[in-house]
């Protein structure tokens, strides 16, 4: 199928840090590309290379068949996470205001009512709520009716309610063969929207994919999660793997032990077997893998590797200062 985005080895660095380290990515039309990451991973970075905004070191980019500096720009759609549009415009002037910089532009009223700004029309964008200021931004990425959309954070500071209006309005789009890239810290929003996921950390994009294949890859296994004080000692006559994952890793609360491997069924042998070793627990959950876990699992992963080189790097920059000194 025809690729809209495709960036071959992007890196970029700004001083010390490596922002994006050989980002490849290639996004067919229609489709909805979600890049997941912790804070700093590159996620801007990689958005701001593939509209123009930044110039990669190296690497290449290519949007609607052209470079990102000499894209058609009637035919881009683009919502930066920090977007700060004049004050005192109502959502209505805004919106008419983006649409007077295009030849052939939407009719601001429709663009209102996709974002579910319609009763708030005429307030001053100042006296928007967050959310709603939010959904203006994303209103003003709509005007021109672009063929291609990236949308930076789209739903941050948007109400339950309001982010299934921008959801739908995403799915809308992308139906009606709209391809869109989108930034998110929400695994909801990844998971329902993207047909697939990137997940950048620490400036490469370390696995890609739909987010059914990510979660068989990397999400590990199902996971009943029980509450309790006992050593995970306390299960060694278990059928399945039982372990108390390291604080603040993953998303077992404390004071908590994961069996996992385990399917609903067996949930029924596993309470009898507290209760016949008398082991205490105030709750039992069960879940499958999500797209949570492979963002933890990843992200994790990755972590732990910069933070093995930095300390390598220190324990060689040591010994060879010992050298020098000795
Ligand atoms: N203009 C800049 N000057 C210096 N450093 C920058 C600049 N832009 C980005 N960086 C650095 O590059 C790294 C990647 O930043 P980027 O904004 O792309 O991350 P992100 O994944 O979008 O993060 P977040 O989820 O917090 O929005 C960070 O370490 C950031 O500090």
């Amino acid at each position: 199928m025809e690729a809209v985005v495709e960036a071959t080895d992007l890196e970029k660095t700004y001083g010390e840090t490596v922002a994006l380290s050989r980002a490849s990515l290639s996004v067919a039309r229609g489709e909805v590309f979600a890049l997941i990451g912790p804070n700093g991973a590159g996620k801007t970075t990689l958005v701001r290379a593939l509209t123009g905004t930044t110039e990669p070191d190296s690497g290449s980019a290519r949007i609607l068949g052209a470079s990102p500096a000499a894209v058609n720009r009637d035919r881009l759609g683009v919502l930066p996470q920090e977007f700060s549009p004049p004050g005192r415009l109502s959502a209505r002037e805004l919106l008419a205001y983006y649409a007077g910089l295009y030849d052939d532009a939407r009719d601001p009223d429709d663009v209102l009512a996709d974002v579910g700004l319609v009763d708030a029309g005429d307030t001053w964008y100042e006296d928007l709520s967050g959310g709603q200021q939010r959904r203006a931004c994303v209103g003003s990425a709509l005007v021109n009716d672009p063929d291609l959309l990236f949308l930076d954070e789209p739903t941050t500071g948007i109400d339950p309610a309001g982010r299934r209006t921008v959801w739908r309005l995403i799915e809308d789009l992308a139906d009606a063969g709209t391809t869109v890239v989108l930034t998110t810290h929400d695994m909801a929003e990844a998971e329902r929207l993207a047909d697939r996921v990137g997940l950048l950390a620490d400036g490469s994009l370390v696995a890609q994919g739909t987010p059914a294949d990510l979660v068989r890859d990397h999400g590990g296994s199902s996971r009943l999660t029980i509450e309790t004080e006992a050593d995970p000692d306390a299960f060694a006559d278990l059928e399945h793997p039982v372990d108390r994952p390291e604080h603040g890793r993953g998303r077992t609360p404390d004071n908590a032990v994961v069996v996992r491997d385990i399917d609903p069924a067996s949930i029924g042998s596993v309470v009898d077997y507290l209760e016949t070793h008398d082991i205490a627990y105030t709750e039992l959950s069960w879940a499958e893998p999500d797209l949570e876990d492979v963002y933890l699992a990843l992200a994790d992963a990755t972590e732990r590797e910069r933070t093995d080189r930095l300390e390598s790097e220190s324990g060689a920059a040591d010994l060879a200062q010992a050298g020098e000194t000795a």
